[in-house]
């Protein structure tokens, strides 16, 4: 299976519940420090321009997506089941042989691939939110942050597939029935804990305040001042990040029986 860190383990045990809600708790900070760093450029808007049109995609930072993509496609980034790319058509080949990891993941849910969501929230909604007004110039290193972000949502968001496949194998009587009449509210309502939520929008604005302070010798002298708004980062969970995991446990479980 793929473990927390994309690494493959046979021990079939790793997968339950706790050690899935243990990477996701992992990923937090991933994410997190990723934001914090798109922060630290303004926003940058020309990046995401097609004025450009010596382009061969339709904005620089189209571009620098698909090709840093296509390079890591060649490192074998894709083979992993917990990896999904931005542009998934025409990848190039690995130069490796894959791991040899033991599928876990039920196949017509593995491919299960909602990046033009996840990218369309990250451009429109989150970017305006987390940056700055105005443009420095730096696309390249801005580009570089922002494929950063968007690989740390989208493994979080694609976890759900994971989550899915060990709910269901607990309880498959529960789920059952619910899959057969392709009830997607019963299904919702069976994979949602909604005190896990609750604490996972708390910790995230917690991590944000922790991680987001300057670290000075003298305490308290940075009280209040974040790198990245610590609710905008409860928000992001609370309205994108945990839905769309769950949107995605669904449609997984969705395919689970076929
Ligand atoms: C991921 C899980 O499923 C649901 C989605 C959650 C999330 O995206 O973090 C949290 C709790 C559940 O409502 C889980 O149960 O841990």
């Amino acid at each position: 299976m793929a473990t927390a860190e994309g690494s493959c383990s046979d021990d079939s045990s790793l997968l339950n519940l706790e050690s899935i809600r243990d990477s996701l708790v992992r990923q937090e900070d991933t994410i997190i420090f990723s934001l914090i760093e798109r922060a630290k450029y303004p926003i940058n808007s020309p990046l995401y321009d097609n004025k450009y049109n010596n382009l061969p995609t339709n904005s620089l930072f189209h571009f620098f997506l698909k090709q840093s993509e296509a390079l890591q496609a060649k490192a074998g980034r894709y083979t992993s089941p917990d990896e999904n790319a931005f542009f998934p058509d025409n990848l190039p080949t690995p130069l490796l042989p894959p791991l040899n990891c033991t599928p876990v993941l039920h196949p017509p849910g593995d491919s299960i691939n909602i990046n033009d969501q996840v990218l369309n929230l990250y451009l429109k909604t989150l970017l305006p939110l987390i940056t700055a007004k105005g443009d420095d110039g730096n696309y390249a290193v801005t580009a570089a942050s922002d494929v950063n972000c968007l690989q740390a949502l989208s493994r979080r968001i694609h976890f759900g597939k994971f989550v899915a496949e060990v709910k269901f194998r607990d309880a498959p009587a529960d789920y059952t029935p619910a899959i057969c009449a392709k009830d997607r509210e019963a299904l919702m309502k069976l994979l949602t804990f909604q005190s896990v939520e609750e604490r996972i929008k708390k910790r995230v604005e917690k991590k944000a305040m922790i991680f987001g302070q300057d670290v000075d010798l003298n305490e308290n002298d940075n009280e209040g001042k974040y790198k990245v708004n610590p609710s905008i980062v409860s928000q992001l969970y609370g309205d994108w990040v945990m839905p769309l995991t769950k949107f995605v446990q669904v449609e997984y479980l969705l395919r689970r029986l076929d």
